[in-house]
């Protein structure tokens, strides 16, 4: 758990955090969104003391950040950032096995932990591992770049950006592969982005930030249903709130008995994606299969029902 209490940065005379105080829970993932020059990253920052606070504390665990040196703190949060940041001359297993070199891991457990991370995140070990990162894609690079954050099995992982240099596909895949990885070591999360559309997919709170203050602190739902400030109203895009809704759940959420016509969607999918097929398809009810079996069907007005402004 990250307790952040009062936490404020002020650089001479401008206050450019002020005053934030949330609360993260263990094994959540707390998307940061704001403007430029919200503060979005100098909060971060401070929680692993690349930014050393001016006032108020942050705590890990109950523990004060302040209570060992940084680069003791450091070592234990993961941090990845937009481009990457890999060593150019270092090969993608030197890169991952950083931290652990560090740590003083033993060879072998580093490089069995290299080998993991990189199946993990679909990069075959074998044809990856000695290449410099300049030898792959960008996304590689990226993937290699969180991967690289995740290796000495850090419980916070923060991340800056990660994704945004990425094209929409591969970024989706990115955020897809995220939530697999949180999921499997339980990874405390914090990220920070400009984008409301991956704030809602990956968020399990989101923290917006306007002119270093916190504007508020809620589930997606939450803030797409009861936005604390016009602000906020405004940052998640008053023509998709429908929508936005809707891609908090998936169509299992919401699967009714019967039939219908045409060909069938996957259960897993959102209740956007759903909703987007009846309007193409022109069809008021569409069958849904779960692992190929035929289990109901989604119907229009239950998925216009579902995006209505909750009362
Ligand atoms: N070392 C510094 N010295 C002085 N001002 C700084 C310093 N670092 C950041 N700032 C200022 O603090 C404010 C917040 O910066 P920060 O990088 O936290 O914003 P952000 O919300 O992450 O922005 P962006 O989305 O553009 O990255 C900005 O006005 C920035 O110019």
């Amino acid at each position: 758990m990250i307790e952040i209490d009062g936490l404020t940065k002020t650089y001479e005379a401008t206050t450019v955090v002020d005053h934030v105080s949330l609360t993260i829970e263990k094994g959540e993932i707390c998307v940061i969104v704001g403007t430029s020059g919200s503060g979005k990253t100098t909060l971060m920052r401070m929680i692993n003391r690349l930014v050393e606070p001016t006032a108020g504390t942050v705590r890990i665990d109950g523990r004060d950040t302040r209570d060992r040196p940084a680069h003791q703190l450091r070592r234990q949060i993961g941090y990845a950032i937009q481009g990457h940041g890999l060593f150019p001359h270092r090969t993608v297993g030197q890169n991952i096995g950083t931290v652990p070199r560090l740590l003083g891991w033993e060879k072998p457990r580093i490089a069995a932990r290299v080998d993991e991370l990189l199946s993990l995140f679909q990069l075959d070990p074998a044809l990856y591992r000695d290449r410099l990162p300049s030898e792959l894609s960008g996304g590689q690079q990226q993937r290699v770049g969180v991967a690289r954050a995740l290796a000495a099995e850090p419980d916070i992982l923060l991340m800056d950006e990660p994704f945004g240099a990425l094209d929409p596909i591969i970024r989706s895949k990115a955020q897809d592969d995220l939530l697999a990885i949180q999921k499997r070591f339980g990874t405390t999360i914090v990220l920070v982005t400009h984008d409301m559309e991956e704030a809602i997919t990956l968020g399990s709170k989101i923290a917006v930030m306007d002119k270093g203050k916190l504007l508020q602190y809620a589930t997606p739902a939450e803030i797409i249903a009861r936005p604390a400030t016009d602000f906020v109203n405004q940052l998640i895009g008053t023509g998709d709130r429908p929508f936005r809704l809707l891609s908090l759940e998936t169509v299992l959420d919401h699967v009714e008995p019967g039939e219908a016509a045409g060909d069938a969607i996957d259960a897993s999918l959102s209740l956007r994606d759903a909703y987007a097929e009846c309007l193409w398809s022109g069809r008021d009810a569409i069958p849904v299969e779960e692992a190929g079996q035929r289990i109901g069907r989604v119907t229009l007005s239950r998925l216009t029902a579902l995006a209505a402004r909750p009362q």
